[in-house]
């Protein structure tokens, strides 16, 4: 296949980009521009006409998409196809929201029916806790959930009961515990009583040392402070694809929830490892919640490229990456409960495209996963805004904001989306000198004082960003949200042919960190690594500077 930057949509793309009008002009030109670049979707309006687009960029990019076979590699996902071709596993995430009767293959068999088997277990499991049936050691009903679990296993679910808090079940309370820093489990387990607090210790390879270090101090709380062995099995569950690990380290059988090895971590939150968010909001709203990510499948495997959300948003990440030189792109929730959400994304794309060799393991010729970042607004606009506005690194934004507010007061809700909305359009449209010196005329600073301060008051604009809109958040528009990044994420690694679905570059780290820790523990200096780490073991055996 003609590598991507041999395609003549690339070369078309690399002459347009750098001659293309700014995007005040654009607009003056077409009053329509709107209407033409926007879409509705799955209860979500993507506004993407405040990008460095006109007609005939995005013909290119959806050329440039079809060059890259985009449909068939759609298909190949969701059919599952071996698709992350290091571990040789299907991609199946989209499975976790497949109807009772689809057929989903992997290795010749149906895995449909498992799926809904586990969803059937988690919904027995949540009445039980909910209603009072499930009691711990002293005959009380469930207070407090500890979820225990670190990357895919931990944003999951934490960002999505943080996204969700209107819909919690008033009487459960849920604590996440991920760092192997014995804070993060230490503050929490102050927090709770033993006696109604149930752990949830999800991984996915049971062999993750934060987790299982976690897992084994709770269990030692647990029996320093009125359990006994015999009730483990009141307060402990666990999600994995490896049950035989798990019942070796103590857990019941029955306690344990299965997951498999064609869901990847980061992807998860749709499996056994949404437990706590199922707890938490209840078993209807986890079904609204995948129906609302169904939706999305969908809307992916069905709308042409051009009316495809998806798609659009993957290629704009990568028109910006790969012809406008941005190293990073910015997600900017303008909602506190999403506040979570761009650290989600983060995990979500860094980790899915973060590599630089293709499938057939070439090295890239170009740039892949950017930096996703963020927070939410108006927060940013007392923060890094600045930069946005008037840095000299391009980096294009995200705005999404639900259109009703949970919690109606006053005038808040509308003071947020001018906000929301006023950015957009001051980092489109920025300020030229003249309007910048304009703006000084009924000041009574020198002529020459004047120009100086306009100087530093220009902004460019000309800076992308897509706004997305949903009528409000809602366990449906949320699961909506999530899958979009989800295949926005797929588009991008689908088009530099990479494989955004292993982890490589996170092994050497843990690998070398056994090595450390076990220097760390022994009695003899370090010796046999570099002068950097040598010096720092010493450091911290010494207890001081
Ligand atoms: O669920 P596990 O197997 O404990 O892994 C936790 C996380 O560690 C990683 O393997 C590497 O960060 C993630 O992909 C995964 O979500």
């Amino acid at each position: 296949m003609t590598k991507l930057t041999q395609q003549d949509a690339w070369k078309q793309l690399e002459a347009q980009t750098a001659q293309l009008p700014h995007m005040r002009a654009l607009f003056d030109a077409d009053p329509q521009r709107f209407d033409k670049m926007s879409l509705s979707a799955c209860g979500l309006l993507l506004d993407y006409s405040k990008n460095r687009a006109d007609e005939q960029t995005l013909e290119q990019l959806f050329k440039l998409a079809k060059s890259a076979s985009l449909s068939d590699k759609i298909s190949a996902m969701f059919n599952g196809e071996i698709i992350n071709n290091t571990e040789k596993r299907a991609v199946l995430h989209t499975a976790l929201r497949a109807e009772a009767d689809e057929v989903i293959l992997v290795d010749g068999h149906n895995i449909v029916p498992e799926v809904k088997q586990t969803q059937a277990k988690m919904a027995k499991f949540v009445e039980d806790v909910t209603s009072g049936e499930w009691k711990g050691y002293t005959g009380k009903a469930i207070t407090d959930i500890v979820s225990i679990g670190i990357g895919g296993s931990f944003l999951g679910p934490k960002i999505v009961t943080q996204a969700l808090r209107p819909y919690w079940n008033p009487a459960l309370k849920c604590h996440f515990v991920a760092n192997v820093d014995a804070t993060s489990l230490c503050e929490k387990l102050r927090l709770v009583d033993p006696e109604t607090t149930l752990f949830v210790m999800s991984s996915k390879s049971f062999g993750t040392q934060e987790t299982l270090t976690n897992t084994l101090s709770a269990k030692a709380w647990f029996l320093e402070n009125g359990g006994t062995q015999a009730d483990i099995a009141k307060h402990f569950v666990a999600v994995t694809s490896n049950v035989a690990k798990a019942t070796e380290f103590g857990m019941d059988a029955d306690n344990i929830f299965p997951m498999w090895d064609w869901v990847g971590g980061r992807y998860s939150l749709w499996s056994a490892i949404g437990l706590p968010i199922a707890l938490l909001i209840g078993m209807d709203n986890f079904y609204q919640l995948l129906a609302g990510a169904k939706s999305m499948d969908k809307h992916f495997v069905e709308a042409p490229l051009e009316q495809n959300m998806p798609v659009i948003m993957g290629l704009f990440s990568l028109l910006y990456g790969n012809f406008y030189q941005a190293q990073s792109h910015v997600v900017l929730t303008y909602d506190h409960y999403l506040r979570g959400l761009p650290a989600y994304f983060q995990q979500l794309d860094m980790e899915s495209n973060g590599k630089s060799v293709t499938l057939d393991g070439d090295r890239v010729e170009h740039t892949t996963g950017p930096v996703i970042w963020g927070g939410e607004g108006t927060n940013g606009q007392h923060a890094y805004h600045q930069l946005l506005h008037q840095g000299t690194a391009l980096i294009p934004a995200d705005f999404i904001l639900p259109l009703q507010s949970h919690n109606p007061l006053g005038e808040h809700h509308v003071q947020l989306a001018s906000n929301c909305f006023g950015q957009t359009q001051a980092l489109m449209q920025g300020r030229t000198f003249e309007e910048a010196l304009a703006e000084l005329d009924g000041s009574s600073l020198s002529q020459e004082a004047k120009t100086l301060i306009a100087k530093h008051k220009v902004m460019d604009g000309n800076k992308p960003s897509n706004t997305l809109l949903m009528d409000k958040l809602t366990p449906e528009t949320l699961g909506a949200l999530i899958a979009l990044y989800e295949h926005r994420t797929f588009v991008q690694g689908a088009l530099w042919d990479i494989n955004s679905f292993d982890q490589w570059g996170v092994e050497l780290g843990k690998t070398l960190g056994n090595d450390v820790l076990a220097r760390l523990q022994s009695d003899e200096e370090a010796k046999a690594l570099d002068a950097s780490s040598n010096a720092l073991i010493n450091h911290f055996r010494r207890g001081h500077i």
